[in-house]
């Protein structure tokens, strides 16, 4: 996709109320690992809920580029016909992973043990983004895989049958490169060890025993033995609490709201956004909760509530990685000063979410200081009636800097017009409609080719 290219803006204007209840689209890392572990289980695992956004479609299509069979998907539901650990088939050509970080890096482990050579590529916003980090623990496994200059893509990966067993100490908090070493490790002798720094996401882990088969976890440790095989198995994808956060904070920070949102994903390595909010003064309870395919959730309701600034606690920053341009805004509108610290990982997404959302709120005419490792936010919150500048954005490739601005647009004094909007599709197929039937005033315009 051009995410350079401004073809879609999102017009977005202040709203007073907010009210309903909606559901959110299926979780995008959950939604990748089901067709990864379904294209090398033997048998057909069958998905519900599946995320048809772009980056999961980027996954699929690696995935029938290499002979797997994928019926979908239809209204969430796919079919994935499993050809075994050893039955993908050498691709025609590059493997396009377009902007989706989670594809490339899974993918490659996943790869690394193949006998066959494979190439893989992204877009413009995935090509600047580092790949060292899989390259690194991949190499030790014995793996041989060449990249441009400064570790990025395209990874061109060479046939390799004889994977070696590691035990890897992650240098940072990724579940990604975690989740590339044990992809890669079932196809190594012996057994494959990760140690992390700090808890990250651990859907893999999940996903893996729902396959059947054998992982062990200790406190930062989680250990597979090469060779095991996968067996087909049936997937419930709950709601994307990355996709939620949009709304919960559009409701704090929306004069009156109360929604709620169902069938929401709250695996403890997520639920960083919520545990944050709620230090910030946040009104949101959960209810109706369950257990599905391995992975919990609950509806989440919301309620206005005045935020105040806070000094976010580190341990929390893995578990709400990718909420943070969102919770920029919640502390934009908060009474008091927020302070991240220990979230330089906030550099290297689609976008340097850091700078991006810095210069962004500044536009805003909000005080807004980045730092190596994250930002100080002034919120203003407190002055009664004061709404920040409307303004244009640039998204900058990158789905959930133009979201989190169409939540800023909720306070601001006219319309803010988010430019090259067109990226939220990467993550959240029918965000406009959703945010419409909630009662938030924005439209999408079309403006490119
Ligand atoms: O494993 C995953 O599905 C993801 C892990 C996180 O990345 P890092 O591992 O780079 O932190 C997150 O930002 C990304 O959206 C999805
Ligand atoms: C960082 C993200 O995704 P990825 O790394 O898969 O591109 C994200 O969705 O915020």
């Amino acid at each position: 996709m051009a995410t350079d290219l401004n073809l879609i803006e999102f017009h977005a204007g202040s709203t007073s109320a907010m009210t309903g209840s909606a559901r959110v689209p299926g979780d995008k890392s959950i939604s990748h690992r089901s067709i990864m572990m379904g294209s090398i289980a033997d048998g057909i695992t069958e998905v519900d809920g599946f995320l048809e956004g772009e980056d999961a479609i980027s996954t699929m299509n690696a995935f029938r580029a290499m002979g797997v069979r994928i019926d979908g998907p239809d209204q969430g539901r796919v079919k994935v016909h499993g050809v075994g650990l050893h039955g993908l088939k050498q691709p025609a050509a590059p493997l396009d992973c377009g902007n989706s970080g989670t594809s490339m890096r899974l993918i490659s482990g996943l790869l690394a043990g193949q006998g066959f050579d494979v190439e893989l590529v992204g877009d413009a916003s995935l090509s600047k983004r580092p790949m060292k980090r899989v390259m690194d623990p991949l190499a030790l496994m014995g793996a041989q895989i060449e990249a441009q200059e400064g570790g990025r893509p395209p990874l061109k990966i060479k046939a390799n049958k004889a994977l070696k067993a590691i035990s890897y100490t992650l240098p940072m908090a990724s579940a990604q490169v975690k989740s590339c070493v044990l992809l890669a490790g079932l196809y190594a002798d012996g057994v494959t060890e990760t140690t992390e720094p700090a808890v990250t996401r651990d859907h893999t882990e999940r996903m893996l025993r729902g396959f059947g088969v054998h992982v062990e976890t200790e406190g930062p440790t989680a250990r597979v033995r090469g060779g095991q095989r996968l067996k087909a198995t049936r997937i419930d994808v709950p709601s994307d609490i990355s996709s939620a956060a949009f709304f919960m904070v559009a409701a704090s920070i929306c004069e009156q709201a109360d929604i709620t949102l169902r069938h929401v994903g709250l695996n403890p390595t997520r639920t960083g956004v919520i545990d944050i909010l709620k230090l910030m003064g946040a009104n949101i309870e959960l209810s109706n909760h369950a257990v599905v395919g391995g992975e919990p959730v609950a509806d989440v309701h919301i309620r206005s509530a005045q935020l105040k600034g806070i000094q976010i606690p580190e341990e929390l920053v893995p578990l709400a990685i990718d909420e943070f341009p969102v919770i920029f805004v919640a502390a934009a509108n908060a009474v008091g000063t927020t302070v991240l610290t220990g979230a330089e990982e906030l550099r290297v997404k689609e976008s340097d979410r850091i700078a991006v959302m810095a210069d962004g709120l500044k536009a805003c005419g909000v005080n807004a200081r980045p730092t190596a490792d994250g930002m100080v936010i002034e919120g203003l919150g407190g002055k009664p009636g004061l709404r920040y500048n409307a303004t244009d954005i640039e998204s900058q490739g990158d789905h959930r800097i133009a979201m989190s601005f169409t939540v800023a647009a909720i306070r601001a004094l006219g319309t803010m017009r988010i430019r090259g909007a067109q990226t939220v599709d990467t993550s959240f197929p029918g965000f406009v409609a959703l945010c419409q039937s909630l009662g938030m005033a924005v439209q999408s315009v079309k403006v490119g080719p």
